[in-house]
């Protein structure tokens, strides 16, 4: 596998999607079969996140976010295996799930200088990848790489994505576990600056009734047939 990956031209992927759509899961397990970079971009916004909460920033004002949006320096690893992400040199691959970074992610990632900040990283990291990458986010088909060899969006229902959800946070409650992926969802798909949105060109596909071992096939299948065109 890793051979015949290796010898195949580049393939640059984008999956987008709502929270708790499997892009992570899928993503990882994809590049991993077929000997790509992997990279999460939630993560970097989180990462940014993480570091103005800690720094005292208000998360409620955009100008205090913008003006601080180029000190922490971001670092990603994008082995599928081993994915990693540290912030001024620390490990914050923990800190960054916490419920508060998570309340807080969208407004910091509405700003358009933490945008435009964390956007080049992709694009350069995405350029750097001998092989090719899969990049998963919110915005990556429309924005951060238009010109993806294939571009996936991935849905579920809410009820599907809460399920997961609580299944992961041991005893969380359902409802509102669900309330709070909605939440999230709207802000990310109304904010002005590149919003979680489908680009025309994506393929949609619903993972409510799917195994994730089906995603992963069906997307596997989907990056073959583009590589085989290349
Ligand atoms: N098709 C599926 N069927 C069942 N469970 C799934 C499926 N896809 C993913 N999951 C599970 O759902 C949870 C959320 O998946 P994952 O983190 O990959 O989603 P995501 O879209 O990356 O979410 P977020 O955007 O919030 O980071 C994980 O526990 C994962 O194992
Ligand atoms: N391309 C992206 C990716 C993520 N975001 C923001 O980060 C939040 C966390 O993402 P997860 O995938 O880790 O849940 C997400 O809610 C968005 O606010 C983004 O804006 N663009």
């Amino acid at each position: 596998m890793e051979k015949a990956a290796r010898t195949a031209p580049a393939v640059i992927v984008a999956i987008d999607g709502p929270s708790g759509t499997g892009k992570s899961s899928t993503s990882k397990a994809v590049a991993a079969q077929l000997g790509l970079s992997y990279l999460d971009t939630g993560a970097q916004y989180r990462a940014i996140t993480w570091w103005m909460v800690s720094n005292g920033i208000d998360v409620a004002d955009p100008s205090a976010i913008a003006a601080a949006a180029e000190k922490p320096e971001i670092i990603s690893g994008t082995d599928p295996s081993a994915p990693t992400i540290t912030v001024d040199g620390t490990d914050v691959a923990g800190p960054i799930r916490t419920q508060e970074v998570t309340s807080k992610v969208s407004a910091v990632s509405a700003v358009p200088e933490v945008r435009a900040r964390i956007t080049e990283l992709q694009r350069s990291l995405a350029a750097s990848a001998a092989y090719g990458i899969v990049v998963e986010g919110r915005d990556i088909g429309t924005t951060v790489l238009p010109d993806a060899d294939l571009k996936i969006f991935l849905t579920a229902s809410p009820e599907a994505r809460a399920a997961r959800r609580s299944g992961e946070l041991k005893g969380a409650d359902v409802n509102a576990t669900r309330e709070a992926l909605i939440k999230r969802d709207a802000a990310d798909s109304s904010r002005k600056t590149s919003p979680l949105a489908k680009a025309d060109d994506a393929v949609e596909v619903d993972t409510s009734d799917l195994t994730l071992q089906q995603v992963i096939e069906c997307v596997v299948t989907l990056v073959e047939e583009k590589r085989a065109a290349k």
